[in-house]
Protein backbone atom coordinates (compact mmCIF):
# COMPACT_ATOMS: atom_id res chain seq x y z
CA UNK A 1 0.00 0.00 0.00
CA UNK A 2 1.41 3.40 -1.01
CA UNK A 3 -1.20 5.80 0.28
CA UNK A 4 -4.08 5.42 2.68
CA UNK A 5 -6.46 8.31 3.10
CA UNK A 6 -8.43 7.72 6.31
CA UNK A 7 -11.57 9.69 7.08
CA UNK A 8 -10.26 12.96 5.72
CA UNK A 9 -12.58 15.94 6.09
CA UNK A 10 -11.89 19.43 4.79
CA UNK A 11 -13.91 22.41 5.96
CA UNK A 12 -14.00 26.15 5.81
CA UNK A 13 -15.58 28.33 8.49
CA UNK A 14 -19.14 27.47 7.64
CA UNK A 15 -19.26 24.17 5.81
CA UNK A 16 -17.77 20.73 5.31
CA UNK A 17 -16.40 20.51 1.75
CA UNK A 18 -14.86 17.01 1.91
CA UNK A 19 -16.66 14.66 4.27
CA UNK A 20 -14.83 11.71 5.86
CA UNK A 21 -13.24 10.38 2.70
CA UNK A 22 -11.23 7.16 2.83
CA UNK A 23 -9.39 5.49 -0.03
CA UNK A 24 -6.32 3.34 -0.58
CA UNK A 25 -3.80 3.48 -3.42
CA UNK A 26 -1.51 0.52 -4.00
CA UNK A 27 1.84 0.16 -5.77
CA UNK A 28 1.44 0.62 -9.52
CA UNK A 29 -2.22 1.72 -9.37
CA UNK A 30 -3.58 4.21 -11.86
CA UNK A 31 -6.31 5.41 -9.52
CA UNK A 32 -8.89 7.64 -11.20
CA UNK A 33 -10.92 10.05 -9.09
CA UNK A 34 -14.00 11.24 -10.94
CA UNK A 35 -17.12 13.14 -10.00
CA UNK A 36 -19.01 16.31 -10.52
CA UNK A 37 -17.39 19.72 -10.56
CA UNK A 38 -16.99 21.11 -7.06
CA UNK A 39 -17.25 17.72 -5.34
CA UNK A 40 -13.86 18.24 -3.66
CA UNK A 41 -11.49 16.16 -5.81
CA UNK A 42 -8.82 18.83 -6.13
CA UNK A 43 -8.95 19.83 -2.48
CA UNK A 44 -8.67 16.20 -1.41
CA UNK A 45 -5.61 15.74 -3.62
CA UNK A 46 -4.05 18.98 -2.36
CA UNK A 47 -4.49 17.87 1.25
CA UNK A 48 -2.14 14.92 0.62
CA UNK A 49 0.86 17.22 0.14
CA UNK A 50 -0.35 19.86 2.61
CA UNK A 51 -1.08 22.22 -0.26
CA UNK A 52 -4.50 23.38 0.94
CA UNK A 53 -5.18 27.12 1.17
CA UNK A 54 -4.60 28.35 4.72
CA UNK A 55 -8.26 29.17 5.38
CA UNK A 56 -9.27 25.50 5.06
CA UNK A 57 -8.97 23.02 7.91
CA UNK A 58 -8.26 19.36 7.43
CA UNK A 59 -8.95 16.41 9.76
CA UNK A 60 -8.19 12.71 9.49
CA UNK A 61 -4.97 11.07 8.35
CA UNK A 62 -3.08 10.44 5.12
CA UNK A 63 -0.64 7.58 5.57
CA UNK A 64 2.23 7.35 3.12
CA UNK A 65 4.41 4.37 4.00
CA UNK A 66 3.34 4.46 7.67
CA UNK A 67 3.91 8.20 7.96
CA UNK A 68 0.94 10.50 8.52
CA UNK A 69 1.58 13.29 6.01
CA UNK A 70 -0.86 15.61 7.72
CA UNK A 71 1.34 15.55 10.83
CA UNK A 72 4.61 16.43 9.10
CA UNK A 73 6.21 19.83 9.66
CA UNK A 74 6.39 22.28 6.73
CA UNK A 75 10.07 21.39 6.26
CA UNK A 76 9.42 17.64 6.29
CA UNK A 77 6.56 17.80 3.78
CA UNK A 78 8.59 20.06 1.46
CA UNK A 79 11.33 17.45 1.43
CA UNK A 80 8.83 14.71 0.66
CA UNK A 81 7.09 16.63 -2.16
CA UNK A 82 8.91 16.04 -5.40
CA UNK A 83 11.07 13.27 -4.01
CA UNK A 84 8.27 10.88 -2.92
CA UNK A 85 5.02 12.55 -3.95
CA UNK A 86 4.90 14.73 -7.06
CA UNK A 87 2.14 16.89 -8.51
CA UNK A 88 1.22 17.70 -12.10
CA UNK A 89 -1.48 20.32 -12.56
CA UNK A 90 -3.83 21.38 -15.32
CA UNK A 91 -2.04 24.74 -15.55
CA UNK A 92 1.20 23.57 -17.16
CA UNK A 93 2.36 27.15 -17.65
CA UNK A 94 2.29 27.55 -13.87
CA UNK A 95 4.76 24.65 -13.55
CA UNK A 96 7.47 26.82 -15.11
CA UNK A 97 8.90 30.27 -14.40
CA UNK A 98 8.50 32.28 -17.64
CA UNK A 99 11.96 33.86 -17.71
CA UNK A 100 13.95 30.74 -16.96
CA UNK A 101 14.88 28.20 -19.60
CA UNK A 102 13.34 24.74 -19.38
CA UNK A 103 16.70 23.20 -18.52
CA UNK A 104 17.27 25.57 -15.61
CA UNK A 105 14.16 24.18 -13.92
CA UNK A 106 15.55 20.65 -14.12
CA UNK A 107 19.00 21.80 -13.04
CA UNK A 108 17.68 23.68 -10.02
CA UNK A 109 15.43 20.80 -8.95
CA UNK A 110 18.31 18.31 -9.05
CA UNK A 111 20.64 20.73 -7.27
CA UNK A 112 18.15 21.28 -4.43
CA UNK A 113 17.89 17.52 -4.03
CA UNK A 114 21.62 17.04 -3.63
CA UNK A 115 22.99 16.40 -7.13
CA UNK A 116 26.25 18.34 -6.99
CA UNK A 117 27.81 17.47 -10.35
CA UNK A 118 26.69 19.91 -13.08
CA UNK A 119 27.59 17.42 -15.78
CA UNK A 120 25.48 14.69 -14.16
CA UNK A 121 22.56 17.11 -13.69
CA UNK A 122 22.66 17.98 -17.39
CA UNK A 123 22.76 14.31 -18.36
CA UNK A 124 19.81 13.48 -16.10
CA UNK A 125 17.78 16.42 -17.41
CA UNK A 126 18.33 15.41 -21.03
CA UNK A 127 17.41 11.81 -20.25
CA UNK A 128 14.25 13.01 -18.50
CA UNK A 129 13.24 15.17 -21.48
CA UNK A 130 13.95 12.34 -23.89
CA UNK A 131 11.88 9.94 -21.75
CA UNK A 132 8.79 11.96 -22.62
CA UNK A 133 9.73 12.36 -26.29
CA UNK A 134 11.31 15.82 -26.09
CA UNK A 135 14.59 16.63 -27.87
CA UNK A 136 17.72 17.96 -26.17
CA UNK A 137 17.37 21.35 -27.82
CA UNK A 138 14.26 22.05 -25.70
CA UNK A 139 16.52 22.20 -22.65
CA UNK A 140 17.78 25.53 -23.94
CA UNK A 141 14.38 27.07 -24.72
CA UNK A 142 12.13 29.28 -22.66
CA UNK A 143 8.70 27.94 -21.66
CA UNK A 144 6.89 30.23 -24.12
CA UNK A 145 8.87 28.63 -26.94
CA UNK A 146 7.15 25.25 -26.34
CA UNK A 147 3.63 24.19 -27.26
CA UNK A 148 1.13 23.38 -24.51
CA UNK A 149 1.55 19.65 -25.07
CA UNK A 150 5.34 19.90 -25.01
CA UNK A 151 5.20 21.94 -21.80
CA UNK A 152 2.92 19.44 -20.11
CA UNK A 153 5.25 16.60 -21.16
CA UNK A 154 8.16 18.60 -19.71
CA UNK A 155 6.08 18.99 -16.52
CA UNK A 156 5.68 15.20 -16.40
CA UNK A 157 9.43 14.73 -16.90
CA UNK A 158 10.08 17.21 -14.07
CA UNK A 159 7.56 15.55 -11.76
CA UNK A 160 9.10 12.12 -12.38
CA UNK A 161 12.71 13.31 -12.24
CA UNK A 162 13.35 11.97 -8.73
CA UNK A 163 11.31 8.77 -9.26
CA UNK A 164 8.49 9.57 -6.83
CA UNK A 165 6.34 6.71 -5.53
CA UNK A 166 3.14 8.64 -6.12
CA UNK A 167 2.21 11.13 -8.84
CA UNK A 168 -0.89 13.25 -8.34
CA UNK A 169 -2.21 14.44 -11.70
CA UNK A 170 -5.08 16.93 -11.54
CA UNK A 171 -6.90 17.29 -14.87
CA UNK A 172 -3.62 17.44 -16.73
CA UNK A 173 -5.06 17.29 -20.24
CA UNK A 174 -8.04 19.61 -19.83
CA UNK A 175 -6.23 22.60 -21.34
CA UNK A 176 -4.82 20.65 -24.31
CA UNK A 177 -6.23 19.69 -27.70
CA UNK A 178 -7.12 16.01 -27.97
CA UNK A 179 -4.03 14.92 -29.91
CA UNK A 180 -1.62 16.63 -27.50
CA UNK A 181 -3.65 15.35 -24.55
CA UNK A 182 -3.44 11.82 -25.88
CA UNK A 183 0.33 12.11 -26.32
CA UNK A 184 0.73 13.44 -22.77
CA UNK A 185 -1.24 10.51 -21.36
CA UNK A 186 0.69 7.98 -23.42
CA UNK A 187 3.93 9.44 -22.09
CA UNK A 188 2.65 9.32 -18.52
CA UNK A 189 1.57 5.69 -19.00
CA UNK A 190 4.98 4.83 -20.50
CA UNK A 191 6.81 6.46 -17.60
CA UNK A 192 4.56 4.70 -15.13
CA UNK A 193 5.50 1.35 -16.69
CA UNK A 194 9.18 2.26 -16.54
CA UNK A 195 9.20 3.58 -12.97
CA UNK A 196 6.38 1.58 -11.35
CA UNK A 197 4.97 4.68 -9.66
CA UNK A 198 1.34 4.94 -8.56
CA UNK A 199 -0.88 7.64 -10.02
CA UNK A 200 -3.81 9.47 -8.48
CA UNK A 201 -5.54 10.82 -11.55
CA UNK A 202 -8.31 13.40 -11.34
CA UNK A 203 -10.40 13.60 -14.47
CA UNK A 204 -13.79 14.20 -16.04
CA UNK A 205 -12.89 12.16 -19.09
CA UNK A 206 -14.35 8.67 -19.03
CA UNK A 207 -12.42 7.64 -22.13
CA UNK A 208 -9.24 8.20 -20.13
CA UNK A 209 -10.63 6.22 -17.20
CA UNK A 210 -11.53 3.35 -19.51
CA UNK A 211 -8.15 3.33 -21.20
CA UNK A 212 -5.67 3.84 -18.37
CA UNK A 213 -7.14 3.37 -14.88
CA UNK A 214 -7.28 0.13 -12.93
CA UNK A 215 -9.04 1.59 -9.86
CA UNK A 216 -11.76 4.15 -9.65
CA UNK A 217 -13.54 6.26 -7.04
CA UNK A 218 -16.59 8.42 -7.67
CA UNK A 219 -17.03 11.59 -5.63
CA UNK A 220 -20.20 13.58 -5.09
CA UNK A 221 -20.82 16.43 -2.66
CA UNK A 222 -17.59 15.81 -0.78
CA UNK A 223 -18.13 12.07 -0.33
CA UNK A 224 -16.91 8.95 -2.12
CA UNK A 225 -20.11 7.26 -3.26
CA UNK A 226 -18.45 4.24 -4.83
CA UNK A 227 -14.95 2.87 -5.32
CA UNK A 228 -13.29 -0.31 -6.56
CA UNK A 229 -11.84 -1.96 -9.64
CA UNK A 230 -12.53 -0.16 -12.91
CA UNK A 231 -14.21 -3.07 -14.62
CA UNK A 232 -16.48 -3.79 -11.67
CA UNK A 233 -17.64 -0.19 -11.54
CA UNK A 234 -18.00 0.35 -15.28
CA UNK A 235 -19.77 -2.95 -15.86
CA UNK A 236 -21.79 -3.14 -12.63
CA UNK A 237 -22.18 0.31 -11.09
CA UNK A 238 -24.03 0.13 -7.77
CA UNK A 239 -24.73 3.73 -6.87
CA UNK A 240 -27.41 5.71 -8.67
CA UNK A 241 -25.02 8.63 -9.24
CA UNK A 242 -22.39 6.36 -10.84
CA UNK A 243 -25.09 4.94 -13.12
CA UNK A 244 -26.09 8.46 -14.13
CA UNK A 245 -22.48 9.48 -14.82
CA UNK A 246 -21.88 6.41 -16.97
CA UNK A 247 -25.13 6.96 -18.82
CA UNK A 248 -24.18 10.54 -19.62
CA UNK A 249 -20.84 9.37 -21.07
CA UNK A 250 -22.18 7.99 -24.36
CA UNK A 251 -19.00 6.27 -25.37
CA UNK A 252 -19.19 4.09 -22.26
CA UNK A 253 -22.86 3.34 -22.53
CA UNK A 254 -22.35 2.01 -26.03
CA UNK A 255 -19.78 -0.36 -24.56
CA UNK A 256 -17.38 -0.06 -27.46
CA UNK A 257 -13.86 -0.25 -26.16
CA UNK A 258 -12.56 -0.63 -29.70
CA UNK A 259 -14.49 2.46 -30.76
CA UNK A 260 -12.78 4.19 -27.89
CA UNK A 261 -9.38 3.30 -29.26
CA UNK A 262 -10.31 4.65 -32.68
CA UNK A 263 -11.41 7.94 -31.18
CA UNK A 264 -8.32 8.30 -28.99
CA UNK A 265 -5.99 7.72 -31.92
CA UNK A 266 -7.77 10.00 -34.40
N1 LIG B 1 -9.83 28.12 -1.07
C1 LIG B 1 -11.09 27.74 -0.94
N2 LIG B 1 -11.86 28.23 0.05
C2 LIG B 1 -13.14 27.86 0.19
N3 LIG B 1 -13.76 26.98 -0.64
C3 LIG B 1 -13.05 26.48 -1.65
C4 LIG B 1 -11.67 26.81 -1.86
N4 LIG B 1 -11.22 26.14 -2.95
C5 LIG B 1 -12.28 25.42 -3.41
N5 LIG B 1 -13.37 25.62 -2.63
C6 LIG B 1 -14.69 25.02 -2.81
O1 LIG B 1 -14.60 23.66 -2.44
C7 LIG B 1 -15.40 22.86 -3.30
C8 LIG B 1 -14.57 21.75 -3.90
O2 LIG B 1 -13.61 22.31 -4.79
P1 LIG B 1 -12.62 21.40 -5.67
O3 LIG B 1 -11.79 22.34 -6.50
O4 LIG B 1 -11.91 20.45 -4.80
O5 LIG B 1 -13.66 20.61 -6.59
P2 LIG B 1 -13.37 19.61 -7.80
O6 LIG B 1 -14.17 18.40 -7.53
O7 LIG B 1 -11.91 19.46 -7.99
O8 LIG B 1 -14.00 20.41 -9.01
P3 LIG B 1 -13.56 20.50 -10.55
O9 LIG B 1 -13.82 19.14 -11.11
O10 LIG B 1 -14.44 21.55 -11.12
O11 LIG B 1 -12.09 20.88 -10.55
C9 LIG B 1 -16.01 23.80 -4.33
O12 LIG B 1 -17.33 24.12 -3.94
C10 LIG B 1 -15.14 25.02 -4.26
O13 LIG B 1 -15.86 26.18 -4.57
Amino acid sequence: MILSIDEVSIRNQNKIIVDQVSLTIREGDWFALVGESGSGKSLLSQSIGQLLPAQLQVEGSVFFKEQDLLKLSAKEIRKLRGKNVAYIFQDYQGSFTPFRKIGEHFDEYLKVHGFSSKKLRYKQAIEALESVGLAEELYHRYPFQLSGGQLQRAAIALALLLSPDLVIADEITTALDSVSGHRVLEMLAKRQKETGCSILFITHDWRVVRRYANKLAIMKDGKIVESGGKHRILDHPQHQYTKQLIKSAPILEKGLPSGLDREMKS
